[in-house]
This record gives structure tokens, C-alpha cells and sequence, in this order.
């Protein structure tokens, strides 16, 4: 499968982040692997057109179940492929927890976006106390089972671990716990999805960086990253770009 390199600049970029995009396209003519970069909302047009024609793909943050409405501040799936967008990340933790998320909106995102022609980026992962009392798999596998449609695909939905202790922390799990997790999310999906599960790409997110990407990818089920602070500049994130394609 064609591994995803996906980065998530959160509430970060204004226009002059445009240069990233170049300069990220321009490095890399022809990754060994998919590159994704999704901006803010405000930004996501102008993103997509400067990324048109190269390597990299767009996506958004965040969509409404909706297709459209009265909903302030939202924006719609059909926004976001309107906008030049191919992907969109539903569930992230930060979302979860600031904007009380649960499994069956996330889902009903995840189904907004397919309905859309989108690939989900479908979010889950423990916080800390529920890994110290020993929950991880239990958590990560309800969030499996409840965030996404009966009928997701390999070609239409992607996975994105990230224990939220990593994320932002510089904390990463060891290799062998990333393997347990991903190895039990692979195993839900293929029980769940035959095929398609074994070929949804399970991403890794937290704390990923240059330096220790190569070490991530490795691990088996790892299909690629979801980056927050090293997908910003197009030097740091290009670093991660050209371990996964060695991968
Ligand atoms: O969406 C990205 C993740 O939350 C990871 O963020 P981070 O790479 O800054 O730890």
C-alpha cells in the first residue's frame, strides 16, 4: 500500500506559510510515498492552489456531518473537496476533548466526508491515566468500533493513532508498544472489514520528528505519521517525508 505522510498544521499558518508548500513540492518531486498537508480552514483554498500539479495533496482539519445550514463557524465536507481538499482528519483528540466529540459524531463525519468523495483521517488514541490503568486496548478498540462507518474502505479511510500523552510532548511511545496497538487496530479492521481492513493505512501520530521517524516506520502496521509541530516547515516535515518513502 501507498504509505501517507499527512501533516496537520492545527491553528498555525497564515499566508506566508504558503512558501512551505513550495518548498516542501519542490523537494519532493516524486515521494516514495503520499504527502498530505492540512492548514487551517482559512487557508485551505489557497494551499490547494499552490500545491495544485505537485506532490502534494490537501485536506481539512474538521468537518460538519451536514451538507449544509445553519451551523456558525462550521464548515461542510463539500466545503472542503469545493476548496481543493482530498482528505479531512475527524476525531482528533484535540477536538475530542476542547469540543466534547464522541465516537458517533465522529462517525457521522467520517460518513459526511466519504459522502463527499473525502478520505477520513479517523482519529483515536488513550490519554495517559487510561494507559497507566492498563485500558489502552480496550479505549483504542471502543474508538475503532464506534468512529467509523460500516462501509469505510481501504481507498476512503485511513486510521490515525495518536496516544494523546505524545502529542505536542516529545514523548513517544517505545516501537514495542506502538507494534501492540497497531497490531490490534489491523487486527479489528480485518475481522470487521476483511480486505479493506487489511489495507486501511494505519498512521502513527505524537511527538514524530526527523529524528526518530525512521525507528516509527519500521514498526509493523505503522503505514505512515500524522505530524503536528514537525509538518510546519517544509525542512522538518521533508525530513519525515524521505523516511517514510526509504521505509
Ligand atoms: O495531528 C497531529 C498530532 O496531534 C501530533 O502532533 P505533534 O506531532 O505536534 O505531536
Amino acid at each position: 500500500m501507498q504509505k501517507l505522510a499527512a501533516g496537520n498544521w492545527k491553528m498555525n499558518g497564515l499566508a506566508a506559510s504558503l512558501a512551505e508548500i513550495e518548498a516542501l513540492a519542490t523537494a519532493h518531486p516524486t515521494p516514495g510515498c503520499d504527502i498530505l498537508i492540512c492548514p487551517p480552514a482559512t487557508l485551505l483554498s489557497r494551499v490547494s492552489d499552490a500545491a495544485l500539479g505537485t506532490s502534494v495533496q490537501t485536506g481539512a482539519q474538521d468537518c460538519h456531518p451536514k451538507d449544509s445550514g445553519a451551523h456558525t463557524g462550521d464548515i461542510s465536507a463539500a466545503m472542503v473537496r469545493d476548496a481543493g481538499g482530498a482528505f479531512v482528519i475527524v476525531g482528533h483528540s484535540e477536538r475530542r476533548a476542547d469540543h466534547g466529540e464522541d465516537d458517533a459524531l465522529v462517525r457521522a463525519k467520517a460518513e459526511a466526508a466519504h459522502d463527499a468523495g473525502l478520505i477520513a483521517i479517523v482519529c483515536v488514541g488513550e490519554t495517559l491515566e487510561q494507559r497507566e490503568a492498563g485500558r489502552t486496548l480496550e479505549v483504542v478498540g471502543g474508538q475503532v468500533a464506534g468512529s467509523l462507518p460500516d462501509d469505510a474502505t481501504a481507498e476512503d479511510t485511513v486510521i490515525a493513532y495518536e496516544p494523546v500523552w505524545a502529542i505536542g510532548t516529545g514523548k513517544v511511545p517505545t516501537t514495542d508498544e506502538i507494534a501492540l496497538v497497531h497490531a490490534d487496530i489491523r487486527a479489528r479492521l480485518t475481522a470487521r472489514f476483511g480486505a479493506d481492513g487489511e489495507g486501511m493505512r494505519i498512521i502513527y501520530g505524537g511527538s514524530v520528528k526527523a529524528s526518530n521517524a525512521a525507528e516509527i516506520f519500521a514498526v509493523p502496521n505503522v503505514d505512515g505519521a500524522l505530524v503536528g509541530g514537525a509538518s510546519l516547515k517544509a525542512a522538518d516535515f521533508g525530513g519525515i517525508v524521505d523516511a517514510l518513502g526509504a521505509a
